[in-house]
């Protein structure tokens, strides 16, 4: 479903390091991957290749099928419509209650406000969040916010999640149920990247792709 062939990524405003070396690895369908290594070792460049946030400096990247490191600006919508994507810059919009902000992602695809209502109040319900669906973002606690952040990403029924660190300044239970959100789609097919630090977390996965330096030195196959 996500493989890498030979990807190698230099910022122009990097004079001479690659934060991605000659990565090449596969994620299955319907696979739950951890990404691990330390701060700058190219856990997030990684994760913007998929979704064609950042292209490849060498090497393609293969997304169900479709080469997104040559995909034309055309193409963006379609492919990101098929990604979930939790990022640590996407803030909720702080002036909406969460219900509008999950709602969101469908208005702009051009859903019905009651169609799109009763679909985000579902996703929130899946993150344990539904009796929150009027407060405003601020009123809830940072892991609530990522929970949010998680039903805004997978109510457009994504195949693919990507997730950032979402369990980055998180308490322990907070970041368990993050993790259990996460899990919670991953049971029912979809396929899953989540990138985190958290031993705790790491030592349980199944499966953990270790990145050093921009090198893959585990876990690629
Ligand atoms: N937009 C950018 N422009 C220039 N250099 C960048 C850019 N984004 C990342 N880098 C560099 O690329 C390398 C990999 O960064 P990346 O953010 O992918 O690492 P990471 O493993 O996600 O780190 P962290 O755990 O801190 O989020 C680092 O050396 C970083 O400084």
């Amino acid at each position: 479903m996500i493989e890498f062939q030979s990807v190698s990524k230099k910022y122009s405003d990097s004079a001479s390091t690659l934060a991605l070396a000659d990565v090449s690895l596969n994620i299955a369908k319907g696979e739950l991957v951890y990404l691990a290594g330390p701060s700058g070792a190219g856990k997030s460049t990684l994760m913007k290749m998929v979704a064609a946030i950042e292209r490849p400096t060498s090497g393609r990247v293969i997304v169900n099928g479709q080469d997104v490191s040559r995909i034309r600006k055309a193409g963006i919508p379609f492919l990101r419509r098929n990604l979930g994507l939790i990022f640590q810059n996407q803030r909720l919009l702080n002036d909406r209650h969460i219900l509008a902000n999950v709602m969101l992602p469908l208005l702009v695809t051009g859903a019905h406000a009651a169609q799109a209502e009763q679909r985000a109040r579902a996703a929130l319900d899946k993150v344990g969040l539904l009796d929150r669906a009027l407060a405003l973002p601020m009123a809830l606690s940072g892991g609530e916010q990522q929970r949010v952040a998680i039903a805004r990403a997978i109510v457009n029924r994504p195949q693919i999640i990507l997730a950032d660190e979402p369990t980055a300044n998180l308490d322990r239970a907070a970041a368990d149920k993050v993790i259990d959100a996460l899990h919670a789609f991953h049971s029912v097919g979809v396929t899953c990247v989540i990138s985190s630090h958290d031993d705790e977390i790491l030592d349980k996965a199944a499966r953990v792709i270790r990145l050093e330096h921009g090198h893959v030195v585990g876990g690629a196959a």
